[in-house]
C-alpha cells in the first residue's frame, strides 16, 4: 500500500472511531431487525436441531447481502418463527440494548409489533412483558427505562463522558418502547395494539409506529387506531413513501403525525408540503439504498433535507438486517456529504429534540451532550 493509501485508512479509522465515540440517539429501530446475526445463527440451529428447519438453508438466508425491500418482508416472516417465544424475545432485547449501548448510543426508541401467538401461549400483553423483561436483565449497562430513574439516580448530570463512552464502569443509556401496527392488521388489532400502549404506558411505552410492507393495507384500516392514539395524546411516527403511494403519502402529510420515517418517493409537491410541516424525519441512509428507496449514498434526499435545515435525525432502521451501526450511518454522511465533526455532532445533539421521552429526559441528553462537546474534539 502506497503512503496516500496508508493515510487515507488512518484517517477512516480515526473517523470511525470518533462517530462510536459521539454519544447518539436512536429514533427508528425495529427490534427483530436489529437482531445479531450470530443470535439469528444460534436460535436457527436449535430449530434444526428440532428437525423443524434445515439449518443450511436458513443460514444461507440470514447471511445472504441482498436486501430488496421484498425480501426484507420475506426474512422477517423467518426470523419470526427464529424469536416469537417469549425467552427469545427477552432475550434479543436484552442483546439489542448491550449492542446499541456498546457504541454509545445515550438514548434509543425500540420499536415492535406486538404479537398474538396461540402456539406458543403469545398474547400481545405477554409479548410486550417479555420485551419489558428483557430490558430488566441487561447487565452491561444501565437501562433508564421509567421517569422515576430520573428522580432516583442523581448521577446521570454529572456522570463524566468517560463513562458513557466505553469505559470500565457501567454505562447509561434511556430506552422508550414504541409499538408498532404491522400492515397487515385489522383495524381491531391495530386498536388493541393502541389500548397496549396506553397499559403500558408506565413501563416504557411512549409511541405508536405505522410499518410493515408499504404494498400490503390500507391507509383506512389503521386510520381508527392512529386517531385513537391522537386522541389519547400518544406520539406517532409513520413509515412514509418507502413506495409511491400517492394517496397514502398524501393521508400520512394530512395526518401529521410527531414524526416520520423514510419519506423517500414523495414529488415534488408533497416535498414541499413536508418541508413546510417541519416533522421531523427518521433518516435510514442504508436501508433506503438496500431497499431501493434512494438510488444511491449519494443521491440520497438527506442532502436536500439537512440543506433546508429540515428537522432530521440518523436511524439505522434494521441494524441486523443490513448489517449497520448507529456510527457506521454518522460515518457514511461524513464520508458521503462532506460533513465535519462540527457539524456531525450538531446532528446528533439535534436529535435530542424529537425524542418522545418527556422534558426531564430531554434535560438529562443536553447536559450529556453539553459534557461531550468539551470532551470529544470536534
Ligand atoms: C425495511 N423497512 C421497513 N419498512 C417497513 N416495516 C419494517 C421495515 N423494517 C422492519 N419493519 C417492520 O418491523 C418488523 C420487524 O420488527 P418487529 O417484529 O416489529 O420487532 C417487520 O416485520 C416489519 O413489520
Ligand atoms: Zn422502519
Amino acid at each position: 500500500m502506497d503512503a496516500e493509501a496508508e493515510a487515507a485508512k488512518e484517517k477512516e479509522k480515526e473517523m470511525r472511531e470518533w462517530c462510536v465515540a459521539l454519544p447518539k440517539v436512536e429514533l427508528h429501530a425495529h427490534l427483530n431487525g436489529s437482531v445479531r446475526d450470530s443470535t439469528l445463527l444460534e436460535l436457527a440451529k436449535q430449530l434444526s436441531d428440532k428437525g423443524l428447519i434445515v439449518f443450511e438453508d436458513v443460514k444461507g438466508v440470514i447471511m445472504k447481502n441482498g436486501r430488496s425491500l421484498q425480501e426484507c418482508f420475506r426474512l422477517f416472516e423467518l426470523y419470526h418463527i427464529l424469536t416469537t417465544d417469549h425467552d427469545t424475545v427477552a432475550r434479543i432485547t436484552k442483546e439489542v440494548v448491550e449492542d446499541f449501548a456498546a457504541e454509545n448510543v445515550v438514548y434509543l426508541e425500540i420499536r415492535t409489533t406486538p404479537k398474538n401467538n396461540e402456539a406458543k401461549g403469545m398474547t400481545k400483553r405477554s409479548y410486550m412483558n417479555a420485551v419489558i423483561k428483557g430490558l430488566k436483565t441487561v447487565e452491561a449497562v444501565e437501562v433508564m427505562l421509567f421517569d422515576s430513574n430520573l428522580r432516583t439516580d442523581k448521577t446521570l448530570t454529572s456522570t463524566p463522558m468517560s463513562e458513557l463512552g466505553g469505559d470500565t464502569r457501567k454505562k447509561k443509556i434511556y430506552v422508550r418502547l414504541l409499538l408498532s401496527i404491522d400492515r397487515r392488521e385489522t383495524t381491531l388489532a391495530a386498536l388493541d395494539t393502541v389500548n397496549l400502549a396506553m397499559e403500558l404506558k408506565d413501563q416504557g411505552v411512549i409511541g405508536i409506529d405505522l410499518s410493515g410492507n408499504p404494498v400490503v393495507g390500507e391507509w383506512e384500516t389503521y386510520l381508527p387506531a392512529l386517531e385513537h392514539a391522537k386522541e389519547l395524546g400518544i406520539p406517532i411516527t409513520i413509515h412514509c413513501g418507502e413506495v409511491a403511494n400517492r394517496k397514502e403519502i398524501q393521508a400520512v402529510l394530512d395526518f401529521c403525525p410527531q414524526r416520520l420515517g423514510h419519506v423517500c418517493c414523495l414529488n415534488d409537491d408533497e416535498w414541499k408540503k413536508l418541508k413546510s410541516s417541519m416533522i421531523p424525519v427518521e433518516i435510514c441512509l442504508t436501508s433506503n439504498v438496500m431497499t431501493g428507496g434512494a438510488p444511491s449514498l449519494e443521491l440520497h434526499h438527506f442532502a436536500d433535507l439537512y440543506n433546508a435545515k429540515h428537522p432530521v435525525s440518523l436511524c439505522t432502521d434494521d441494524s441486523g438486517l443490513f448489517s449497520t451501526s448507529l456510527s457506521n450511518e454518522y460515518y457514511l454522511v461524513a464520508s458521503t456529504f462532506g460533513l465535519g465533526k462540527a457539524e456531525l455532532f450538531q446532528l446528533a445533539q439535534d436529535a435530542v429534540e424529537f425524542v418522545f421521552a418527556g422534558d426531564e429526559v430531554k434535560k438529562s441528553l443536553r447536559e450529556v451532550f453539553k459534557r461531550a462537546e468539551k470532551e470529544l474534539k470536534t
